[in-house]
């Protein structure tokens, strides 16, 4: 069998993308039949995109193919499985000098040839290796920039909106290293106070600028939602800042509205260019983002390439969380060690000496830093999470779940319901374990958490449309099922169908347009303003009055759109955990597939978990499978390191 063939019969069976297959076709035609070997590395290089890494590592395919690449894929038929070749035995057709041919090849390292190998270990399609070499340039230069500003009083400052320094405050410490370089990553898990810190950095920042003229600071988030997020945490922490502060940032920031990336580089419509790039740099002298777990490399080369060499960047964001479904786990790339600080013992005495902070415990300091952990001499990750106990109910989950300790899960999955009644710190965390994903207590789950919903729905506005819109909309982010998996019994698309069932009858389709069907948009929609991943509801604002899709705004405004100018949308009563990056909701149900696969990751738990504000219920139906993916991480390729 040729490896032609291998992956035309991969692509047959849904397991491989047309463009993966096109790429080999293409490189076969220029490059004759000799070319096999490198047409089906490229082909798979390409296959890696699709599965959010930016390059085919070389080592682990050697080693670990079918892992590596996910063939067979986790919703694999039983006919597929039977027809196709794996990863594994299709690799071991290859010549056996497979990876010496590749720096031999035309097609390898050439100029504009389409395949960069990399350290003899990574393969990339050109345009990927453009953009992480970018990255590194840009991110490096800005590391080695020194921000304009004026730090003889940084003591007093930090003291005032920190307290003083006796203790070790890493949100003093990530505001003090924030001052000193044009380049700061600021992660830590939910409620470890990101939010907090970038306030009183944003304080600092304008207090202590070189110049007379307020600094331009702009904020921004990969999606329209955690983009109002941002906004609102930023409004709400504003407050709790010493009076004079508050006034500088007032004065100094009057619009301190975060807007998506895509808008802060001004997306064209038809065209991967933004307005604002190399030639074009964006007018900001400080610019922050958050959820920046969720930028893709190409997006987040966009962002660098759009940065005047002065303008500094901030980073925030969770680290452990799932990357973006689209290449590229930059941030967590960029701070994957960052737990153990890894700092170059002259930048701890610099943050002691510049009187920021008390001396770095040892164990933060690492004499290698600065050589084999650039970017973490730019990283500050907060450890302690002001509104999750780490001992306590969603915290502990997470926890656990985040550090890869089963022991105490397999005590929590198996009676999850004893230690909530002995020790109500656990209250707040459920285990729903089930046989089908149809039965009953789901059923019921579910009707209880739509039921304050549908009530507002079914009362209808009362004269006060926009009040509400407001409500429907905090309505919306109240409940929500996070799968783990798109397809089959356990998956997005078949619990969409049962519970459009459970609460609107078996007569609606989950598919079709009905008052009360949630929504999710799933592309980029510029012609309407809408953005890949946010949440709409149908409504009816009276009875002669065609249903509405309600949408919060980029600018934080409701709008009422009819469903004909949606393009890309699909049911969201439940939605995989993938899409609810970004995203809160004050009960989160986390389900499970009955099967195991790569996909189900401690990343990808984490995420679920930590999306909950208030309660979290985990759905499934073997114990097993939850500790199985708590004990598998993701791997991340990549060469940002
Ligand atoms: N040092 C601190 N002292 C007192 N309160 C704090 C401190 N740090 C954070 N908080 C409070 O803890 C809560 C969570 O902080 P914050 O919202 O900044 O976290 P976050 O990391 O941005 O969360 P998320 O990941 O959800 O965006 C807020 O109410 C904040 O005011």
């Amino acid at each position: 069998m040729t490896h032609l063939h291998i992956l035309r019969t991969w692509h047959q069976h849904g397991w491989l993308r047309a463009v993966d297959l096109s790429l080999a076709e293409y490189l076969l035609d220029k490059l004759g039949a000799d070319a096999e070997a490198i047409a089906f590395l490229a082909a798979l290089t390409s296959h890696q995109l699709g599965h959010g890494h930016p390059c085919l590592d070389l080592a682990s395919l050697a080693s670990e193919a079918d892992a590596l690449l996910q063939l067979p894929p986790e919703n694999a038929s039983f006919e597929s499985r039977h027809q196709c070749l794996t990863a594994t035995q299709a690799l071991a057709q290859l010549p056996s000098d497979w990876s010496q041919v590749l720096p031999t090849s035309i097609a390898v390292n050439q100029p504009n040839s389409p395949l960069v190998l990399s350290d003899e270990k990574r393969l990339y399609l050109r345009r990927y290796y453009h953009y992480e070499q970018a990255i590194k340039q840009d991110l490096n230069q800005r590391c080695a920039t020194q921000p304009e500003l004026e730090v003889s009083q940084l003591r007093k400052t930090l003291d005032a909106l920190f307290g003083n320094a006796e203790q070790l405050s890493w949100q003093r410490l990530a505001c003090a290293m924030a001052v000193r370089s044009g380049f700061t990553i600021i992660t830590g898990g939910p409620g470890t106070g990101k939010t907090y810190t970038v306030v009183r950095l944003l304080a600092t920042l304008q207090h202590h600028r070189s110049g007379s003229k307020p600094l331009r600071i702009r904020l921004a988030a990969p999606t329209g939602k955690a983009a109002a997020r941002m906004t609102s945490s930023i409004e709400g922490e504003l407050g709790n800042l010493p009076e004079q502060f508050q006034v500088t940032l007032q004065q100094t920031m009057p619009n301190r509205q975060a807007v998506t990336l895509h808008r802060l580089l001004g997306s064209q419509s038809h065209s991967r260019e933004f307005k604002h790039n190399r030639r074009n740099p964006l007018l900001a002298d400080v610019v922050i983002v958050d959820e920046a777990s969720m930028v893709d490399i190409e997006m987040m080369a966009a962002l660098t390439g759009a940065l005047a060499p002065h303008t500094q960047l901030i980073l925030l964001g969770d680290k452990d969380q799932l990357a973006s479904v689209e290449a590229g786990a930059v941030l967590g790339q960029l701070c994957e060690q960052a737990e153990q600080g890894h700092y170059a013992p002259e930048l701890a005495d610099w943050l002691a000496d510049s009187h920021a902070l008390p001396q770095l415990p040892e164990q933060y300091c690492d004499s290698n830093g600065a050589a084999r952990w650039p970017y973490l001499q730019h990283t500050v990750m907060l450890h302690e999470s002001r509104r999750f106990n780490a001992e306590q109910g969603i915290g502990k989950l997470a926890h656990e779940v985040n550090t890869q300790q089963t022991e105490w899960l397999v005590d929590w999955l198996s009676d999850a319901k004893r230690i909530a009644a002995e020790n109500p710190d656990f209250a707040n965390i459920h285990t729903l374990e089930l046989t089908h994903a149809s039965q009953k207590p789901l059923r019921v789950l579910v009707q209880e958490g739509y039921q304050p919903l549908l009530e507002v729905l079914q009362r209808g506005p009362e004269g006060a449309v926009e009040q509400w819109g407001e409500q429907l909309l905090a309505q919306l982010e109240r409940f929500q099922l996070l799968a783990a998996v798109r397809s089959g019994d356990w998956g997005v698309e078949h619990l969409n169908k049962l519970i459009t069932q459970w609460l609107f009858g078996e007569q609606v389709s989950a598919d079709k347009w009905f008052v009360g069907r949630p929504v999710m948009v799933t592309q980029n929609d510029y012609s309407v303003d809408l953005r890949n991943g946010d949440i709409g509801l149908a409504v009816r604002i009276g009875p002669a009055e065609p249903i509405r899709v309600l949408f919060r705004g980029a600018n934080g405004e409701l709008r009422w759109l009819l469903p004909s100018r949606l393009a890309h949308i699909e049911t969201a009563f439940a939605m995989t955990i993938h899409k609810s990056q970004g995203s809160e909701f004050n009960h989160t149900v986390v389900v499970m597939p009955d099967h195991d696969s790569p996909i189900l990751t401690k990343e990808l738990l984490y995420t679920g978990i930590t999306r909950a504000s208030e309660h979290c219920t985990l759905v499934f139906k073997q114990r097993e499978l939850v500790l199985r993916a708590t004990e598998r991480r993701i791997r991340r390729s990549g060469g940002l390191t």
